[in-house]
């Protein structure tokens, strides 16, 4: 298999120049995960810029382990397809093969993931955080209208672009919900209690998850990991991590990661909640905001842009 070197040092299948297809010719390496490489691709059809998810190679990889993962990048760009029309999914564009290796096309999303983000803030104010929240949830309610669940929402999953607007990505571990699905899913640390026991997948899942995303943009915390990686067992919330936080925010955030799944709240509650948090953009900003870099952010972010839930 075709190996290449980036000037980051990482080893990934394509150099910028290298042409997919004989349509999508690489530019730059732009992230990776467990499932794929995702380059920024120039369309030397339509002259658009463009993502690129390319199925891994991966070691100890048998003819049966190809085949699947084959299947779950096509899974995804089939179920991206299907959720086409919300705002704040990536729109998958295009699918095929190259060098015997699946990938999919997709809008590129100016911006980063919510993980360089929270680095970046080194915690994250609660009104940030509330202005990620209610955007990642007006997208987790369609994805769970529509009868999904994302299972492995995280920091990692959200981009958010330099004008502060959230894109979900990564949908190739949704299942409809209310089914058993054949294989697990997750990232430790933001993983529901009830995961463990590999049953029926419900949108609770995510709100958990999510709730993990929320209290480490607040914290910079994982709020149950233990020092092996997983959710053993039930324990309280260390509450005391939120003190300095919006009491609004806190107690959404605690909602979410009740451990019985019927007491966390739905994805349209929490966006409804933390939507009271967030100052009226048609008023001026508070002056005390002034040397928030959520200011300038806040002056750019058109939040009318977001339609309301029904
Ligand atoms: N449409 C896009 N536009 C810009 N960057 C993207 C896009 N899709 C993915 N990326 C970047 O590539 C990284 C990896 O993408 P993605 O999470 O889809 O891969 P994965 O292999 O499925 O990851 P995981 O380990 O979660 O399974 C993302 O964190 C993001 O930085």
């Amino acid at each position: 298999m075709l190996r290449a070197q980036f000037g980051n040092g990482a080893f990934t299948l394509f150099t910028p120049g290298h042409v997919i297809s004989e349509r999508y010719r690489v530019r730059s390496e732009l992230g990776e995960g467990s499932g794929g490489e995702v380059y920024e691709v120039l369309d030397l059809q339509s002259g658009a810029v463009l993502a690129l998810k390319i199925q891994q190679p991966r070691y100890l990889e048998s003819t049966n382990t190809y085949g699947l993962y084959g299947e779950d990048v096509h899974h995804e760009f089939a179920l991206g397809a299907s959720l086409g029309g919300i705002s704040g999914v990536v729109t998958p564009l295009d699918f095929g093969d190259h060098l015997g290796r699946t990938y999919f096309v997709m809008e590129r999303v100016d911006g980063f993931d919510l993980g360089e983000f929270v680095g970046r803030s080194q915690p994250v104010s609660s009104i940030r955080s509330a202005a990620v929240l209610v955007q990642l949830c007006t997208v987790l309610h369609q994805v769970h209208s529509r009868g999904f669940v994302h299972r492995d929402i995280k920091l990692e999953n959200a981009l958010i672009s330099r004008r502060g607007v959230v894109t979900l990505i990564d949908l190739g571990s949704s299942v409809p919900s209310g089914e058993v699905p054949e294989m697990p899913a997750g990232t430790f640390g933001y993983l529901a209690p009830e995961a463990a026991s590999h049953g029926v997948a419900e949108t609770s899942l995510d709100i958990f998850s999510a709730g993990c995303l929320l209290f480490r943009m607040l914290t910079m915390e994982f709020p149950f990991l233990n020092e092996t990686g997983h959710v053993m067992a039930r324990r309280p919330l260390p509450v005391d991590k939120l003190v300095n936080v919006d009491p609004v925010v806190q107690r959404v955030c605690v909602a979410m990661l009740e451990w019985d799944p019927a007491d966390r709240p739905t994805a349209a509650e929490v966006r409804d909640e933390l939507i009271a948090v967030l100052p009226n953009v048609s008023s001026p900003v508070p002056p005390r905001l002034s040397h928030d870099p959520v200011r300038w952010w806040w002056e750019q972010l058109q939040w009318q842009e977001h339609a309301p839930m029904s």
